[in-house]
């Protein structure tokens, strides 16, 4: 488990204290994918580097399985950055040394006995697919196999945190999927933590259990990704999620202006999504129904549906109960 208790940070600039970080709590249970979305200078990795004491909080306090990291001396940090694996944008690989040698590194390093070495680094290299490329050297390969690399050197000392700093902002959108795939499978298969932190809803949409929301150093949301992603409540959540529907608010209120009725948007999580409701409720009740918006998709494993309709006619609060007995939430838009 990790705990921010009034955990701030600011920088020295310039002779001055510059804040990074607002005092914040948040804590992140073990087990879980967790991700920080935010606008660049947003305090994203401020806030990661706390957990493993790249960087130290100013005020409060940052515990890591009910240690306080402030208190380690140098002993006691190694031990913890070797329970945290960290994985970068950029990778960070060293190019001079192979695949295979970038993966041993933090096994040496950890003074791991040679003949172990070699079994671990292909059980690694078998974990992210890349068994095949174990002799070559990371110039010669793709953005998505250079990040494989990393995420098998940062699981190398069988860390029980794993770390992800924009882990997938420099890979196009299927290799994206391919590595938050492989993602998904560590936390699920191995029950690591993940604390991930990126500028793309949808990457917290496709993988993570929690989100926090960062804004300008402070922390303005948090809550279950179903939560979060399908009623956000502060404008940048609301923006975060706007761009990753590719919703463009002005055309939807251009063509909320142009139907008449009340308008609603219902929101459909879980198994209820693939029911046939819309139909039943406006037989039932006599409404007729307009589509204005709509999408259908899942929130890690959960399918989602949100759609914006405009209801004519009939008996509308009828519909309405009836929508709300199904267990779907209902937003009016427009009355
Ligand atoms: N080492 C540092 N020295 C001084 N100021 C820093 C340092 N690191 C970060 N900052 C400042 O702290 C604020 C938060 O930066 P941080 O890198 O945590 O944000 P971020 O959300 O991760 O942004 P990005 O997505 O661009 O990496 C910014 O204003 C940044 O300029």
């Amino acid at each position: 488990m990790i705990a921010f208790e009034q955990a701030s940070k600011s920088y020295r600039v310039g002779g001055h204290e510059a804040p990074a970080l607002q005092a914040l709590d948040l804590r992140i249970e073990a087990g879980e994918v967790f991700g920080i979305i935010g606008h660049s200078g947003a305090g994203k990795s401020t806030l990661l580097r706390l957990i493993n004491r790249l960087e130290s909080a100013s005020g409060g306090r940052v515990l890591v399985d009910g240690t306080d990291v402030a208190t380690l001396d140098a002993d006691g940090l190694r031990g913890l950055r070797r329970r945290i694996g960290m994985i970068f944008q950029h990778f960070n690989l060293l190019s001079s040394k192979t695949v295979a040698a970038n993966v041993a590194f933090p096994l040496e390093l950890a003074g791991t006995p040679r003949a172990q070495v070699s079994a671990r680094v292909d059980e690694l290299l078998a974990r992210v697919g890349l068994s095949d490329q174990a002799h070559k050297y990371p110039a010669q390969l793709s953005g998505g196999q250079k990040q494989r690399v990393g995420i098998a050197r940062a699981l190398a000392t069988g860390p029980k945190i794993l770390l992800c700093d924009e882990a997938t902002s420099a890979l196009d959108p299927q290799t994206t999927a391919s590595v938050l795939q492989l993602l998904a499978g560590i936390n699920r298969e191995l029950g690591l933590t993940i604390v991930l932190i990126t500028h793309e809803m949808d990457v917290i949409r496709r993988v993570c259990d929690r989100v926090a929301v960062l804004d300008a150093g402070a922390l303005v949301e948090s809550g279950p990704v179903t939560e979060v992603f399908l009623h956000p409540r502060h404008p940048t959540t609301r923006r975060f999620v706007a761009e990753a529907e590719h919703l463009d608010e002005g055309e939807l209120h251009r063509d909320m202006a142009a139907v008449s009725g009340r308008i609603l948007r219902l929101t459909f999580v879980g198994g209820g999504t693939y029911e046939p409701l819309l139909g039943r409720v406006a037989r039932e009740s006599g409404v007729d129904y307009n589509i204005l918006a709509g999408r259908i998709d899942r929130i890690k494993d959960t399918p989602y549906g949100q759609l914006t309709v405009s209801l004519v006619g009939g008996d509308a609060e009828r519909a309405l109960a009836a929508f709300a007995a199904a267990g779907v939430h209902v937003e009016e838009v427009r009355r």
